[in-house]
């Protein structure tokens, strides 16, 4: 029971001397050695740091749990022939390369993800044919939008028992009928652009990547084909990505609507919040969206990755009123240097950061993988690459609380007047000659203002200047939680309007 440097008094001696408990730090730390076995290695580890004594071997290692048995017999063994001066100092290296492994954007996650979990996900993906995607499982819908690599198209899962024919002449796509129950969306990507295919193959990349590290935030990944033959929709050769539908309608196209953000309110809390006046109601439904989009951002920057092109049109809403992520065509993993090529800007312009790059522009083209990602904490820590997102959310944030902000114009206009005020907000606000109508953000306090001051600056000497997506969680913007108090109660409740 008992270790090899302290006395050890029975629980009834510290019981019966008062004194005992608050005697010493020393004490009192070895009084917790009566509370459980693993208390009691801990402990016994603990107070020889007080004291700088030996490290102590436990009488009983059959105590202690089996993972601090097995790794503090490894360690006795590896410094059997070390002083104590020396093992503190091995320990204290052990930590600081623990912490650098585990800092942000994670090297260690990053390996696991590599070289053990993306083989398991493509032998996984192989052996249930998620991997075999061909063009005949598909039928092609309406064309949705195109891009500079690709253009998007509705379409469906062509369930076993049904036989297609093919489109002919000039009738491109096929009308979706009822048979076809399970709605996709296919990006073909163009034939004989330059760079497209490349493109392609990295956004291939991320929704893989993000399907193993954060698939709640963005469109669900189904994979992607190759055409085998040419007719009027495909081209042989030419690469399609499939993703789950999910939605009818991004949050572009519900801006796009007077009632916005009313004709959202049903989707977010399951109903129209009750009794509560138009402004607060506004003002909760706009919360939470910019609750959901943070949150995402939060963890898709955890892993490494920043979006690059957060807007409106890149977020799609479920029918669950789920933000998802979409588009990740643009993304760069900065814990490898995927996708990352200095001075290469992709934004779309009204929704970019003034520092146009996520990294420097000195920074030069990432060496690599692997000595990229060990690099990468540094980077991250030096350049703080996740605020060229959180700027464009800051964004979004100022659109739907704004309404003359929300069309194309608007948005331009507001842009330029920024640019003109060194993008200090508080200036714009003073000083436009627009008048601009901020009930929304002057709320509570002016809270929402805040954040939105706090989310459009420009990054500064030290390149922060702006909040992260997880300091933008803590602000008090976020902290009175009235539109999530709205959700966990519309999950109780059976009226739907
Ligand atoms: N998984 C999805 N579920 C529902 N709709 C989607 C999905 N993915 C894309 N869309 C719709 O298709 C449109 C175009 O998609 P996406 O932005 O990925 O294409 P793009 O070619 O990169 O277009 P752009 O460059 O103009 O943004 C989106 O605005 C959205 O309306």
């Amino acid at each position: 029971m008992a270790c090899q440097c302290l006395p050890s008094p029975s629980a009834s001696t510290l019981k019966h001397n008062p004194k005992l408990p608050y005697t010493s730090p020393l004490s009192s730390l070895n009084s917790l050695r009566f509370l459980s076995n693993t208390n009691r290695f801990t402990t016994s580890l603990t107070c020889n740091a007080f004291l700088g004594g030996d490290i102590i071997i436990p009488e009983n290692l059959e105590e202690i749990p089996v993972l601090f048995r097995s790794g503090f017999v490894q360690f006795e063994r590896i410094t059997e022939d070390l002083s104590d001066t020396q093992k503190w100092g091995f320990l204290v290296f052990a930590g600081l390369i623990w912490i650098y492994l585990t800092a942000r954007p994670g090297v260690l996650v990053g390996a696991i993800d590599a070289y053990l979990l993306a083989p398991l996900q493509l032998g996984l993906d192989s052996l249930i044919g998620r991997r075999s995607l061909k063009r005949t499982d598909f039928v092609i819908g309406d064309k949705l939008g195109e891009g500079s690599f690709g253009v998007v198209y509705s379409g469906a899962v062509v369930p076993k028992n049904v036989v297609v024919e093919e489109p002919r002449g000039k009738a491109k796509t096929k009308k979706l009928d009822q048979r076809f129950k399970q709605k996709v969306i296919l990006k073909k990507v163009k034939v004989g652009v330059l760079g497209a295919e490349e493109c392609a193959d990295y956004e291939e990349w991320f929704n893989y990547r993000l399907s193993r590290a954060a698939p709640e935030t963005c469109a669900e990944f189904l994979g992607s084909f190759v055409a085998d033959k040419t007719n009027t929709q495909f081209t042989k050769g030419g690469k399609w990505l499939v993703w789950k539908f999910e939605g009818d309608r991004s949050l572009a196209d519900y801006m796009k609507d007077r009632n916005f953000p009313f004709n959202l309110e049903s989707v977010m809390f399951g109903q129209v919040l009750r009794g509560v006046d138009s402004v607060k109601r506004t003002a909760l439904i706009i919360k939470q969206i910019m609750r959901q989009i943070i949150t995402s951002l939060k963890k898709i920057h955890d892993t490494g990755i920043v979006h690059r092109d957060v807007k409106p049109a890149n977020l799609v809403v479920t029918k669950r009123g789920q933000i998802k992520l979409i588009d990740f065509g643009a993304a760069t993993d900065l814990r490898i240097g995927k996708n990352y090529v200095p001075n290469r800007g992709l934004l779309d312009p009204d929704y970019c950061p003034p520092e146009l790059y996520v990294m420097p522009e000195e920074t030069p083209s990432p060496p690599p993988e692997p000595i990229a990602a060990l690099l990468s904490p540094i980077l991250w820590q030096l350049n703080s690459p996740d605020l060229f997102d959180m700027y464009s959310a800051g964004i979004v944030l100022l659109q739907m609380a704004i309404p003359t902000l929300r069309s194309a114009a608007g948005l331009k206009n507001f842009n330029s007047e920024l640019k003109a005020f060194k993008y200090d907000l508080n200036k714009w606000r003073e000083f436009s000659r627009r008048l601009p109508d901020l009930t929304i953000l002057d709320l509570d306090s002016g809270r929402g203002w805040d954040l939105a001051t706090k989310l459009i600056s420009e990054r500064g000497s030290l390149r922060r200047g702006r909040l992260s997506a997880g300091a933008a969680l803590r602000h008090p913007y976020f902290l009175l939680g009235g539109d999530q108090a709205a959700v966990v109660l519309s999950k109780f409740s059976f009226t739907r309007d």
